[in-house]
């Protein structure tokens, strides 16, 4: 097991889900499947609620911005009343969905029905939010020395609160000072990382990004943030530049914080 020493600067941790504190395999074969197979039955019984909506205008927007991409799918307003109008726009709905779902887009419009649809899945148990077994005991140990641990996930807020709020590991929110999402800007921007730092009231680089992904880990980098990338089970291969790069961990354990025994 290595050991990474965490800079004395460092006052808050920064965490990816997918691929840092979750398996990539349960987001990609137990959540996104639920998407895909329920988003039509999901929008004929909530169409007419307020949320619904704003989830489909959303939608609606950023396949506008969206439609000059090979495949993308275009969702008409409903003209006039009548099943077969309704029927027309929701399977808009539903194909513009599997089509960003092909590319793994992460944009806050299809985030955020994401994450509105997860909340049944959870609320009845048919889905547990899946964490590694390190990620608890050493979140605790963080905490102990004073460390503020945030979550920074493409996933909306919401969607990371049911995963961590209905995990594996019981309600496991209170493991965490606040959540950040693509409301906030994307995470391969450094800009993101900029006002995590303001919204958290302190500098760049007096956080720490653990994540998966190298472009988000430049991103962060960019701004001045430390960062780790984090070796999972599951996760994409890095090439020898990247493993060369980066200072690499496959364990939250091998942080090694300056006031830890
Ligand atoms: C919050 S659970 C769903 C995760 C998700 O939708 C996703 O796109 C994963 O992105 P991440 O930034 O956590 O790698
Ligand atoms: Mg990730």
């Amino acid at each position: 097991m290595g050991v990474l020493p965490v800079p004395a600067e460092v006052r808050a941790i920064l965490l990816d889900i997918e691929g840092t504190t979750t398996p990539i395999a349960f987001v990609q074969e137990t959540l996104f499947p639920y998407i895909k197979d329920n988003v039509k039955e999901y929008l004929r019984a909530h169409w007419e609620e307020e949320e619904c909506q704003r989830d489909v205008g959303l939608l609606r927007k950023q396949a506008q911005e969206d439609s000059s991409l090979d495949g993308a799918v275009l969702i008409p307003l409903e003209s006039g009343s009548g099943k077969e109008e309704l029927e027309r726009v929701i399977q808009a709905v539903v194909d513009n969905v599997h089509w960003q779902m092909s590319l793994d887009r992460k944009t806050t419009a299809l985030k955020q029905l994401q994450g509105h649809m997860w909340r049944a899945a959870y609320a009845t148990g048919h889905v547990k939010g899946e964490v590694f077994e390190d990620v608890v005991p050493a979140i605790r140990k963080w905490r102990e020395a004073g460390m503020k641990v945030y979550i920074y996930s493409s996933g909306s807020v919401e969607a990371q609160k049911l995963l961590f709020g209905y995990s594996t590991e019981g309600d496991i929110l209170e493991l965490f000072d606040g959540h950040f999402d693509t409301k906030i800007g994307p995470k391969v921007d450094s800009e993101s990382y900029r006002r995590i730092a303001a919204s958290i009231g302190c500098a760049t680089n007096n956080i720490l990004f653990l994540t998966d992904v190298p472009r988000e880990a430049n991103a962060a980098e960019e701004a001045d943030t430390h960062v780790a990338v984090v070796i999972r089970p599951g996760n994409a291969g890095l090439t020898d530049d990247e493993k060369s790069y980066y200072s690499l961990i496959s364990s939250f354990t091998e942080l090694f914080l300056p006031s830890s025994t």
